[in-house]
C-alpha cells in the first residue's frame, strides 16, 4: 500500500484553509507554527535541533528523510527545537554505522510531531507563492481530525514578528565551552592553545559555531542572551560574539541591541556576529530588519563576498534579514546572497566589528566559509 492509500493518521492545515493529509510518526498531538522549506540534502538531525527554528514547522523538500537514523553527536543543541517535521516519505528502516535511534523514536521521546507522504514539492509551492504560511500540525493515530478546528488554529497562530524566542532557547547560566570541531578544512591546523577570551553571547547558539570558535584558538564562555554590558565586560573578553537564535530580530533587540551599543561606545574589542547575532548588530548600528517572503533554508546557498568576488556555497536558516538600504554611512555590505540580493554580511569600515547572515560553521554544509572564524581570531590577535 502507498501512503496514499492508507488511512491518514496526520493532518496539516495552512490558514488559507488548504489541507493536506499523511501518515504520522513521531509524537502524537497538535501543534501550530509558521511552515517554512529546507532544502538541505543531508542534516536533518541538525536541523531540527537548530535552536533557530523555534516556532517552526520544516517541510524538507529531500525526500529520504530518516535513512540515517539519529546519533547524539549531530544535535546541535540537547533537544529538538523545530516544531515538527513534513516530508514526502515515510521515513524506511535506518542504515547507518553512526545510528543510535530511528527518527520515529527520538522525535516521539521529545514530543515533535512529523507528518510523511505529503507531496512536499505542492507544498513547497504553496509556500513560495503566499509567503510562510501559519500552519497547525495533528498526529493521532485513530485518523479523526476536527479540520475546522485546525485551521482556525492556524489563523490563530501569532506568526514569528514580534516574538523573541531567544529568551525561550539560550542558556539559563553562563559556561565554558572548549569541545572542538569534529572535521577540518583540507590543510587547517587546530588551534590547541586558545590565545583569545570570548564572550559568546547566547540567542539559540548551535553547537558546532562554539566548536569552531574554540577551534579557532578562541576560549569561549558562554552567556545568556540578557547578558547586560557590565556582565559581558566582567569576563574581560578579547572578543564578543553573538549567535544565531530564532524569532523576530526586533523583539530580541530590544535588549540585545542597548548592550552592543555600550559595547561599541565604550570599546573597541573585535565583534563577530553569526544570523541572529548579525541581525542585532545591524539593529545596534542603525539599520533595520526585515521579514522576508519564505526566507533562506538550505545547505546550498550562494553568497558573494563583495571585496573579493569570491564565491561560498553556505548553509542558512533565516526567515528575516538586513535591509541593506538602512545600512548607515561607515558600515559596509560585504556579503550579498546570489539567490536574491539580499544582505548576507557587513562590517564597520574601520573596525573589526562583522557579521554575516550565512551559517559559517558548517554542519551541514560544505567549509566555504571557516575563513571567518579565523578572521575573528586574527583580529583578536592584532587588537
Ligand atoms: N538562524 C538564525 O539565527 C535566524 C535568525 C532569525 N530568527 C531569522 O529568522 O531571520
Amino acid at each position: 500500500m502507498t501512503a496514499s492509500q492508507t488511512k491518514p493518521t496526520a493532518c496539516l492545515a495552512l490558514a488559507d484553509g488548504t489541507v493536506f493529509y499523511g501518515q504520522g510518526f513521531g509524537a502524537t498531538g497538535e501543534t501550530e507554527a509558521e511552515l517554512c522549506f529546507n532544502t538541505a540534502m543531508s542534516g536533518y538531525q541538525e536541523i531540527m535541533t537548530d535552536p533557530s527554528y523555534a516556532g517552526q514547522i520544516v517541510t524538507f523538500t529531500f525526500p529520504h528523510i530518516g535513512n540515517v537514523g539519529v546519533n547524539p553527536d549531530d544535535d546541535e543543541t540537547a533537544d529538538p527545537v523545530a516544531e515538527g517535521m513534513v516530508v514526502k516519505w515515510m521515513p524506511t528502516q535506518s542504515s547507518n554505522w553512526r545510528a543510535v535511534q530511528e527518527l520515529s523514536d527520538w522525535l516521539a521521546a521529545r514530543g515533535r510531531i512529523a507528518v510523511g507522504g505529503i507531496d512536499t514539492r505542492r507544498l513547497t509551492r504553496a509556500i513560495r507563492q503566499q509567503g510562510a504560511p501559519h500552519v497547525a500540525m495533528a498526529h493521532n493515530p485513530d485518523g479523526v481530525f476536527d479540520v475546522e478546528a485546525l485551521v482556525a488554529k492556524a489563523r490563530a497562530f501569532s506568526g514569528l514578528e514580534g516574538l523573541d524566542l531567544a529568551k525561550g532557547v539560550t542558556c539559563s547560566q553562563s559556561y565554558r565551552w572548549d569541545e572542538m570541531r569534529w572535521a577540518w578544512p583540507e590543510g587547517y591546523k587546530p588551534q590547541t592553545n586558545p590565545k583569545h577570551k570570548v564572550v559568546a553571547v547566547d540567542y539559540g547558539a548551535k553547537r558546532n559555531i562554539l566548536r569552531c570558535l574554540a577551534s579557532a584558538g578562541c576560549d569561549v564562555t558562554v552567556l545568556p542572551a540578557s547578558a547586560s554590558y557590565d556582565e559581558v565586560m566582567a569576563h574581560q573578553p578579547d572578543g564578543v560574539f553573538l549567535s544565531n537564535g530564532p524569532g523576530d530580530p526586533a523583539a530580541t533587540g530590544e535588549y540585545a541591541v542597548p548592550m552592543i551599543r555600550s559595547l561599541l561606545d565604550n570599546t573597541d574589542i573585535p565583534v563577530f556576529g553569526i544570523c541572529l547575532g548579525h541581525q542585532m548588530l545591524a539593529l545596534a548600528l542603525g539599520a533595520r530588519t526585515i521579514k522576508m517572503n519564505h526566507g533562506h533554508h538550505g545547505a546550498n546557498h550562494p553568497v558573494k563576498e563583495v571585496e573579493t568576488g569570491k564565491v561560498e556555497i553556505t548553509s542558512m536558516n533565516h526567515g528575516f534579514a538586513v535591509d541593506a538600504q538602512t545600512l548607515p554611512d561607515g558600515v559596509l555590505e560585504t556579503h550579498v546572497s546570489l539567490f536574491d540580493g539580499s544582505n548576507c554580511g557587513i562590517r564597520m569600515a574601520d573596525r573589526p566589528v562583522f557579521s554575516v547572515q550565512h551559517h559559517p560553521e558548517a554542519s551541514p554544509g560544505p567549509q566555504d566559509s571557516f575563513y571567518l572564524f579565523e578572521r575573528f581570531a586574527a583580529s583578536m590577535a592584532a587588537a
